[in-house]
Protein backbone atom coordinates (compact mmCIF):
# COMPACT_ATOMS: atom_id res chain seq x y z
CA UNK A 1 0.00 0.00 0.00
CA UNK A 2 1.38 3.59 -0.45
CA UNK A 3 1.64 4.64 2.93
CA UNK A 4 0.20 7.98 3.71
CA UNK A 5 2.48 9.81 7.08
CA UNK A 6 0.98 8.26 10.28
CA UNK A 7 1.09 10.12 13.58
CA UNK A 8 0.01 8.43 16.34
CA UNK A 9 -1.11 10.85 19.49
CA UNK A 10 -0.83 8.91 22.88
CA UNK A 11 1.19 5.79 21.63
CA UNK A 12 0.50 3.78 24.67
CA UNK A 13 -0.52 -0.32 24.21
CA UNK A 14 -3.78 0.08 21.63
CA UNK A 15 -0.94 2.13 19.52
CA UNK A 16 1.82 -0.07 20.02
CA UNK A 17 0.26 -3.16 19.20
CA UNK A 18 -1.27 -1.22 15.87
CA UNK A 19 2.15 0.11 14.97
CA UNK A 20 3.70 -2.97 15.61
CA UNK A 21 1.35 -4.87 12.95
CA UNK A 22 1.67 -1.90 10.52
CA UNK A 23 5.53 -2.38 10.40
CA UNK A 24 5.68 -6.12 10.60
CA UNK A 25 3.87 -5.71 7.29
CA UNK A 26 6.18 -3.83 5.69
CA UNK A 27 5.35 -0.24 6.02
CA UNK A 28 8.52 2.01 6.56
CA UNK A 29 8.74 3.17 10.34
CA UNK A 30 9.80 6.32 9.09
CA UNK A 31 6.34 7.20 7.61
CA UNK A 32 5.55 6.55 11.26
CA UNK A 33 5.59 9.43 14.30
CA UNK A 34 4.68 8.21 17.72
CA UNK A 35 4.21 10.64 20.73
CA UNK A 36 4.31 9.98 24.54
CA UNK A 37 3.98 12.36 27.63
CA UNK A 38 6.27 9.02 28.57
CA UNK A 39 9.81 8.96 27.43
CA UNK A 40 10.42 5.27 28.45
CA UNK A 41 7.08 4.51 25.78
CA UNK A 42 8.92 6.14 23.04
CA UNK A 43 12.06 4.38 23.74
CA UNK A 44 10.67 1.25 23.39
CA UNK A 45 8.88 1.60 20.20
CA UNK A 46 11.92 3.20 18.98
CA UNK A 47 13.79 0.26 19.67
CA UNK A 48 11.13 -2.46 18.52
CA UNK A 49 10.02 -1.02 15.51
CA UNK A 50 12.43 2.34 14.42
CA UNK A 51 9.74 4.56 13.99
CA UNK A 52 10.14 8.45 14.42
CA UNK A 53 8.98 9.35 18.11
CA UNK A 54 8.42 12.88 20.14
CA UNK A 55 7.18 13.99 23.22
CA UNK A 56 5.73 17.23 21.17
CA UNK A 57 2.12 16.17 19.75
CA UNK A 58 2.26 19.26 17.33
CA UNK A 59 5.81 18.18 15.99
CA UNK A 60 3.73 15.12 14.95
CA UNK A 61 1.10 16.49 13.43
CA UNK A 62 2.76 19.05 11.67
CA UNK A 63 4.60 15.90 9.50
CA UNK A 64 1.11 13.88 9.05
CA UNK A 65 -1.13 13.19 6.88
CA UNK A 66 -2.92 10.97 8.70
CA UNK A 67 -3.81 11.15 13.06
CA UNK A 68 -4.72 8.64 14.81
CA UNK A 69 -5.61 10.03 18.41
CA UNK A 70 -5.05 7.25 20.72
CA UNK A 71 -5.08 8.84 24.18
CA UNK A 72 -6.86 7.29 26.92
CA UNK A 73 -10.68 8.77 26.57
CA UNK A 74 -11.07 10.78 29.74
CA UNK A 75 -8.16 13.10 28.89
CA UNK A 76 -9.01 13.25 25.17
CA UNK A 77 -10.77 16.76 25.26
CA UNK A 78 -7.54 18.50 26.97
CA UNK A 79 -5.49 17.11 24.12
CA UNK A 80 -7.58 18.06 21.37
CA UNK A 81 -7.86 21.57 22.54
CA UNK A 82 -4.23 21.68 23.06
CA UNK A 83 -3.77 20.23 19.44
CA UNK A 84 -6.88 22.47 17.72
CA UNK A 85 -4.46 25.09 15.58
CA UNK A 86 -2.30 22.65 14.50
CA UNK A 87 -5.10 20.15 13.48
CA UNK A 88 -6.83 23.04 11.96
CA UNK A 89 -3.73 23.96 10.37
CA UNK A 90 -3.05 20.26 8.57
CA UNK A 91 -6.04 19.44 7.95
CA UNK A 92 -5.49 15.92 8.14
CA UNK A 93 -7.36 12.76 8.30
CA UNK A 94 -8.51 11.83 11.92
CA UNK A 95 -8.77 8.61 12.97
CA UNK A 96 -10.13 8.70 16.69
CA UNK A 97 -9.75 4.96 18.72
CA UNK A 98 -11.44 6.00 21.90
CA UNK A 99 -14.11 4.01 23.08
CA UNK A 100 -17.25 6.43 23.44
CA UNK A 101 -15.80 9.58 22.23
CA UNK A 102 -18.73 10.52 19.34
CA UNK A 103 -16.88 12.12 16.35
CA UNK A 104 -19.62 15.09 16.63
CA UNK A 105 -17.53 15.94 20.19
CA UNK A 106 -14.15 15.44 18.73
CA UNK A 107 -15.35 18.08 15.86
CA UNK A 108 -16.32 20.87 18.34
CA UNK A 109 -12.80 20.07 20.57
CA UNK A 110 -11.38 20.65 17.43
CA UNK A 111 -13.52 24.05 16.88
CA UNK A 112 -14.22 23.04 13.28
CA UNK A 113 -15.46 20.01 10.78
CA UNK A 114 -13.08 17.63 10.51
CA UNK A 115 -12.76 14.41 8.32
CA UNK A 116 -12.55 11.71 11.39
CA UNK A 117 -12.68 8.50 10.59
CA UNK A 118 -13.53 6.32 14.38
CA UNK A 119 -12.08 3.34 14.48
CA UNK A 120 -12.20 0.22 17.20
CA UNK A 121 -9.60 -1.64 16.77
CA UNK A 122 -8.47 -4.47 19.11
CA UNK A 123 -4.67 -5.78 20.22
CA UNK A 124 -4.30 -8.47 18.29
CA UNK A 125 -3.36 -6.02 15.25
CA UNK A 126 -0.10 -6.53 16.87
CA UNK A 127 -0.12 -10.66 15.25
CA UNK A 128 -2.17 -8.91 11.77
CA UNK A 129 -4.72 -10.48 13.83
CA UNK A 130 -7.12 -7.39 14.64
CA UNK A 131 -10.35 -7.10 14.21
CA UNK A 132 -11.94 -3.88 13.45
CA UNK A 133 -14.99 -1.65 13.06
CA UNK A 134 -15.06 2.14 11.10
CA UNK A 135 -17.25 4.86 11.08
CA UNK A 136 -17.11 7.90 8.69
CA UNK A 137 -18.28 11.31 9.04
CA UNK A 138 -19.67 12.86 5.61
CA UNK A 139 -16.68 14.79 5.42
CA UNK A 140 -14.03 12.05 4.91
CA UNK A 141 -13.51 11.66 0.98
CA UNK A 142 -13.74 8.25 -0.32
CA UNK A 143 -9.60 8.41 -1.00
CA UNK A 144 -9.46 9.16 2.95
CA UNK A 145 -11.57 6.26 3.63
CA UNK A 146 -9.89 4.02 1.43
CA UNK A 147 -6.97 5.07 3.33
CA UNK A 148 -8.42 4.01 7.17
CA UNK A 149 -9.37 1.41 5.49
CA UNK A 150 -6.08 0.03 4.33
CA UNK A 151 -4.11 1.57 7.55
CA UNK A 152 -6.20 -0.91 9.65
CA UNK A 153 -6.59 -3.76 6.92
CA UNK A 154 -2.49 -3.76 7.24
CA UNK A 155 -3.60 -5.83 11.00
CA UNK A 156 -6.46 -7.53 10.49
CA UNK A 157 -10.09 -7.07 8.92
CA UNK A 158 -11.80 -4.08 8.71
CA UNK A 159 -15.75 -3.59 8.46
CA UNK A 160 -17.56 -0.24 7.98
CA UNK A 161 -20.42 0.57 10.03
CA UNK A 162 -23.20 2.49 8.91
CA UNK A 163 -24.64 4.41 11.85
CA UNK A 164 -22.08 5.61 14.86
CA UNK A 165 -24.35 3.47 17.68
CA UNK A 166 -22.74 0.24 15.63
CA UNK A 167 -19.27 1.34 17.47
CA UNK A 168 -20.41 0.75 20.86
CA UNK A 169 -21.61 -3.01 19.47
CA UNK A 170 -18.30 -3.57 17.81
CA UNK A 171 -16.56 -2.21 21.04
CA UNK A 172 -18.53 -4.74 22.99
CA UNK A 173 -18.12 -7.62 20.71
CA UNK A 174 -14.46 -7.38 19.09
CA UNK A 175 -12.68 -4.29 20.68
CA UNK A 176 -13.02 -5.37 24.07
CA UNK A 177 -13.52 -9.26 23.35
CA UNK A 178 -9.45 -10.18 22.99
CA UNK A 179 -10.22 -10.06 27.37
CA UNK A 180 -12.84 -12.10 26.95
CA UNK A 181 -11.18 -14.75 25.88
CA UNK A 182 -8.33 -14.62 27.90
CA UNK A 183 -10.33 -14.55 30.88
CA UNK A 184 -12.11 -18.15 29.73
CA UNK A 185 -8.25 -19.10 29.00
CA UNK A 186 -7.59 -17.79 32.56
CA UNK A 187 -10.30 -20.13 33.85
CA UNK A 188 -9.47 -23.10 31.77
CA UNK A 189 -6.07 -23.25 33.00
CA UNK A 190 -7.07 -22.79 36.60
CA UNK A 191 -9.30 -25.91 35.98
CA UNK A 192 -6.78 -27.55 34.29
CA UNK A 193 -4.18 -27.61 37.57
CA UNK A 194 -7.60 -28.22 39.45
CA UNK A 195 -7.52 -31.52 37.98
CA UNK A 196 -4.12 -32.53 38.46
CA UNK A 197 -2.34 -31.18 35.16
CA UNK A 198 0.67 -28.98 36.11
CA UNK A 199 0.36 -25.50 35.28
CA UNK A 200 2.58 -25.74 31.96
CA UNK A 201 0.56 -28.06 30.90
CA UNK A 202 -2.62 -26.59 31.70
CA UNK A 203 -1.85 -23.46 29.73
CA UNK A 204 -0.43 -25.51 26.54
CA UNK A 205 -3.04 -26.98 26.46
CA UNK A 206 -5.96 -24.63 26.81
CA UNK A 207 -3.63 -21.92 24.08
CA UNK A 208 -3.39 -24.46 21.81
CA UNK A 209 -6.90 -25.40 21.76
CA UNK A 210 -8.21 -22.10 21.40
CA UNK A 211 -6.33 -21.44 18.01
CA UNK A 212 -6.88 -25.00 17.03
CA UNK A 213 -10.84 -24.03 17.58
CA UNK A 214 -10.62 -20.54 16.38
CA UNK A 215 -9.18 -21.71 13.08
CA UNK A 216 -11.63 -24.14 12.52
CA UNK A 217 -14.46 -22.12 12.81
CA UNK A 218 -12.72 -19.47 10.68
CA UNK A 219 -12.14 -21.88 8.28
CA UNK A 220 -14.80 -24.70 8.32
CA UNK A 221 -18.31 -24.31 6.17
CA UNK A 222 -19.87 -25.73 9.27
CA UNK A 223 -21.12 -23.11 12.20
CA UNK A 224 -19.97 -22.92 15.54
CA UNK A 225 -23.02 -24.80 16.40
CA UNK A 226 -22.12 -27.47 14.09
CA UNK A 227 -19.05 -27.66 15.05
CA UNK A 228 -19.62 -28.09 19.01
CA UNK A 229 -22.02 -30.81 17.96
CA UNK A 230 -19.38 -32.54 16.16
CA UNK A 231 -17.39 -32.45 19.29
CA UNK A 232 -20.12 -33.37 21.64
CA UNK A 233 -21.09 -37.41 21.89
CA UNK A 234 -24.29 -38.06 23.13
CA UNK A 235 -24.00 -39.25 26.58
CA UNK A 236 -20.03 -38.11 26.49
CA UNK A 237 -17.78 -35.86 28.47
CA UNK A 238 -18.23 -32.48 26.40
CA UNK A 239 -21.95 -33.05 26.91
CA UNK A 240 -21.57 -33.04 30.85
CA UNK A 241 -19.57 -29.68 30.81
CA UNK A 242 -22.34 -27.90 28.00
CA UNK A 243 -24.61 -28.95 30.61
CA UNK A 244 -23.04 -27.74 33.33
CA UNK A 245 -22.09 -24.31 31.25
CA UNK A 246 -26.25 -23.75 30.38
CA UNK A 247 -27.32 -24.79 33.54
CA UNK A 248 -25.17 -21.66 34.88
CA UNK A 249 -26.97 -19.15 31.47
CA UNK A 250 -23.74 -19.23 29.89
CA UNK A 251 -25.44 -17.42 27.14
CA UNK A 252 -27.62 -15.17 29.56
CA UNK A 253 -24.35 -13.93 31.12
CA UNK A 254 -22.32 -13.15 28.13
CA UNK A 255 -25.45 -11.12 26.69
CA UNK A 256 -25.32 -9.09 29.93
CA UNK A 257 -21.69 -8.55 30.03
CA UNK A 258 -21.63 -7.85 26.25
CA UNK A 259 -24.63 -5.30 27.11
CA UNK A 260 -22.59 -3.39 29.85
CA UNK A 261 -20.00 -3.09 27.55
CA UNK A 262 -22.11 -1.08 25.11
CA UNK A 263 -24.03 0.61 27.50
CA UNK A 264 -20.32 1.79 29.09
CA UNK A 265 -19.74 3.03 25.66
CA UNK A 266 -22.57 5.26 25.32
CA UNK A 267 -22.60 6.77 28.59
CA UNK A 268 -18.75 8.04 28.42
CA UNK A 269 -20.40 9.29 25.17
CA UNK A 270 -22.45 11.63 26.91
CA UNK A 271 -20.23 12.17 30.23
CA UNK A 272 -17.17 12.90 27.75
CA UNK A 273 -19.29 15.34 25.78
CA UNK A 274 -20.00 17.52 28.67
N1 LIG B 1 -6.37 -1.35 24.89
C1 LIG B 1 -7.29 -1.83 24.06
O1 LIG B 1 -7.49 -3.05 23.92
C2 LIG B 1 -8.12 -0.89 23.23
C3 LIG B 1 -8.07 0.48 23.45
N2 LIG B 1 -8.82 1.33 22.68
C4 LIG B 1 -8.73 2.77 22.90
O2 LIG B 1 -7.40 3.16 22.67
C5 LIG B 1 -7.08 4.28 23.47
C6 LIG B 1 -5.79 4.02 24.21
O3 LIG B 1 -5.94 2.90 25.04
P1 LIG B 1 -4.65 2.16 25.59
O4 LIG B 1 -3.64 2.08 24.52
O5 LIG B 1 -5.12 0.93 26.24
O6 LIG B 1 -4.16 3.23 26.70
P2 LIG B 1 -2.69 3.57 27.16
O7 LIG B 1 -2.83 4.31 28.45
O8 LIG B 1 -1.84 2.37 27.11
O9 LIG B 1 -2.16 4.59 26.02
C7 LIG B 1 -2.36 5.97 26.03
C8 LIG B 1 -1.01 6.66 26.12
O10 LIG B 1 -1.19 8.05 26.00
C9 LIG B 1 -0.13 8.67 26.72
N3 LIG B 1 -0.49 10.06 26.96
C10 LIG B 1 -1.20 10.58 28.01
N4 LIG B 1 -1.32 11.90 27.85
C11 LIG B 1 -0.72 12.24 26.70
C12 LIG B 1 -0.54 13.45 25.99
N5 LIG B 1 -1.00 14.61 26.46
N6 LIG B 1 0.15 13.42 24.83
C13 LIG B 1 0.63 12.26 24.35
N7 LIG B 1 0.49 11.07 24.97
C14 LIG B 1 -0.17 11.06 26.12
C15 LIG B 1 0.00 7.83 27.96
O11 LIG B 1 1.29 8.00 28.57
C16 LIG B 1 -0.25 6.43 27.44
O12 LIG B 1 0.95 5.73 27.19
C17 LIG B 1 -8.24 4.52 24.41
O13 LIG B 1 -8.91 5.66 23.98
C18 LIG B 1 -9.06 3.26 24.31
O14 LIG B 1 -10.43 3.55 24.44
C19 LIG B 1 -9.58 0.87 21.65
C20 LIG B 1 -9.66 -0.45 21.38
C21 LIG B 1 -8.97 -1.45 22.18
O1 LIG C 1 -11.68 -1.14 27.89
C1 LIG C 1 -11.71 -0.17 27.14
O2 LIG C 1 -12.36 0.85 27.44
C2 LIG C 1 -10.99 -0.22 25.82
C3 LIG C 1 -11.94 -0.10 24.65
C4 LIG C 1 -12.06 -1.48 24.10
C5 LIG C 1 -10.97 -2.21 24.74
N1 LIG C 1 -10.37 -1.50 25.64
Amino acid sequence: MTTPNIAFIGAGNMAFSIIGGLVKQGVDPKKIWATNIDQSSLDKLEQEFQVNTTQDNHQAIAQADVVVLSVKPQIMKDVITDLSESLKAKNPLIISIAAGIKAETLQEWVGQPMAIVRCMPNTPALLQCGASGLYKTPEVSDAQAEAAEQLMNAVGITLWVKDEDGIDAVTAVSGSGPAYYFLFMEAMQQAGEALGLDSQTAKQLTLQTALGAAKMALESSDEPSELRRKVTSPGGTTEQAINTFQQGNLESLVKEAMKAASDRSKELSKILAQ
